[in-house]
């Protein structure tokens, strides 16, 4: 038996599901990680086109390449580089490890207990109540090692939410100045926005939802543009596209009435966050886009990933009465109805809340800017997980 003292770096195992949130998230917690307390990461990774689209300057066929400080490294079989284990080993959302992993993992706990890395799964983010009791768990594994279970949450006693320090000083700074957003829509290619313009961002599943609100957007009395890059959300209103969703252009705009729709180009996750920054109004999706919507400190629709049995919609309840807790009843009930008749893809009633809400309604707007700091609680994901390491 050795006493090697453990390396100090940290592996984070994610496998893309579908979709962008699974890189999302583990990406954005690397980079954290790296930037805010100088842990060294690899980041394993098993479809790196996915996450190419996130970061465009990602290689695709590079087996490692570093960006931000991370290790991004392609995980396929066999590994392209050897395993050697860290302090910590995360496998996001339940991802099944290696077996070369899984084999060191064993040997080290037979042979070398003290270099065994701390072992977690980190889990979905839900608002749920039963989230603060399962947060931190152990769980003993057949080769007789501990895994826990993160989970991220909204209570003092749950994983906390992914933010980084400087995150809200950053937003205010880039909304204090109306040229940042000018500057950014004219960066993205996209023409014709005019600053007292209501603008809103779309990234949401398909639903009929959308068609709706397009129709209600074209009537309205003011100028509205809808940024939506190529992707889920078109695929439901290709009845007002000129042309197949395949060939739409970034920067591209078709008008309806008084409703622009703008093809909006795929950026890295920063670009994404100024976007969410510079809109009236963004409806966003899954976990990450979520997080960051609230982070943006404007009005947001979520439009939440489609789980068995509508057990989505339980999750989708738990936040809405988190979020609501402190609003004014009246706003409070339209928007909470607002997401609840968007996810369940009820035309008129997305309509009828979407005007009885007014998008810009101040106590709603006062509410999503005090809302990022009571939602953390006073600790972000990443202070929470190093606080773990050391209390484990
Ligand atoms: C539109 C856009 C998104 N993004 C990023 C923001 C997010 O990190 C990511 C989108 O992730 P999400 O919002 O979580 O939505 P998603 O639908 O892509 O991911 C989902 O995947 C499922 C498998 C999970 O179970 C869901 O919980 C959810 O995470 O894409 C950019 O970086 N640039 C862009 O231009």
């Amino acid at each position: 038996m050795t006493n090697t003292p453990r390396s100090t770096h940290w592996d984070i195992f994610c496998t893309v599901v579908d979709n962008y949130g699974d890189i999302g998230v583990t990406w954005r917690l690397a980079k954290q990680m790296v930037n805010e307390y100088q842990i060294p990461v690899n980041l394993w990774v098993d479809d790196l086109a996915s996450f190419s689209h996130i970061l465009p300057t990602l290689d695709p066929l590079k087996a490692t390449q570093s960006f931000n400080g991370v290790n991004i490294i392609h995980w396929k079989e066999p590994l392209p580089v050897a395993f050697v284990a860290g302090a910590m080993l995360i496998e996001a959302f339940a991802c099944e490890l290696p077996e070369q992993v899984k084999a060191q993992l064993a040997y080290l706990h037979q042979n070398a207990p003290k270099s065994v890395p701390i072992w977690l799964n980190l889990e979905y983010l839900s608002a749920e109540d039963w989230v603060e009791g399962c947060h931190g768990l152990p769980s003993l594994q057949a080769n007789g090692l501990k895994k826990y279970f993160y989970f991220p949450g909204f209570g003092a006693k749950t994983g906390g939410l992914i933010c980084e320090q400087n995150l809200f000083a950053e937003r205010d700074a880039w909304q204090a100045d109306t040229a940042n957003k000018l500057q950014l829509f004219t960066d993205l290619g996209l023409k014709d926005i005019q600053a007292q313009d209501t603008v809103i961002s779309v990234f949401s599943y398909e639903t009929e939802a959308l068609p709706a609100l397009c129709e209600l957007w074209q009537q309205s009395a003011e100028k509205i543009h809808a940024l939506i890059p190529k992707g889920r959300s078109l695929n439901s209103l290709t009845h007002l596209l000129p042309c197949d969703i395949a060939a739409l252009v970034p920067g591209q705009q078709i008008n309806h009435g008084n409703l622009t729709l703008h093809i909006l180009p795929m950026t890295d996750q920063q670009g994404f966050d100024r976007l969410l920054w510079s809109c009236d109004f963004n409806i966003v999706r899954g976990e990450d886009s979520f997080l960051r919507a609230q982070w943006a400190a404007k009005p947001f629709i979520w439009h939440i990933y489609p789980q068995e049995d509508d057990y989505h919609l339980v999750k989708l309840e738990a936040f809405l009465k988190l979020y609501c807790d402190n609003l004014p009843p009246k706003i409070a009930c339209y928007w909470s109805e607002l997401n609840l008749a968007f996810n369940q893809a009820q035309q008129s009633a997305v309509s009828l809340h979407w005007q009885n809400l007014n998008p810009v309604n101040l106590p709603l707007l006062h509410h999503a800017k005090q809302w990022p700091i009571n939602a953390l609680n006073a600790a972000d994901l990443a202070t929470r997980l190093v606080q773990f390491v050391k209390n484990s």
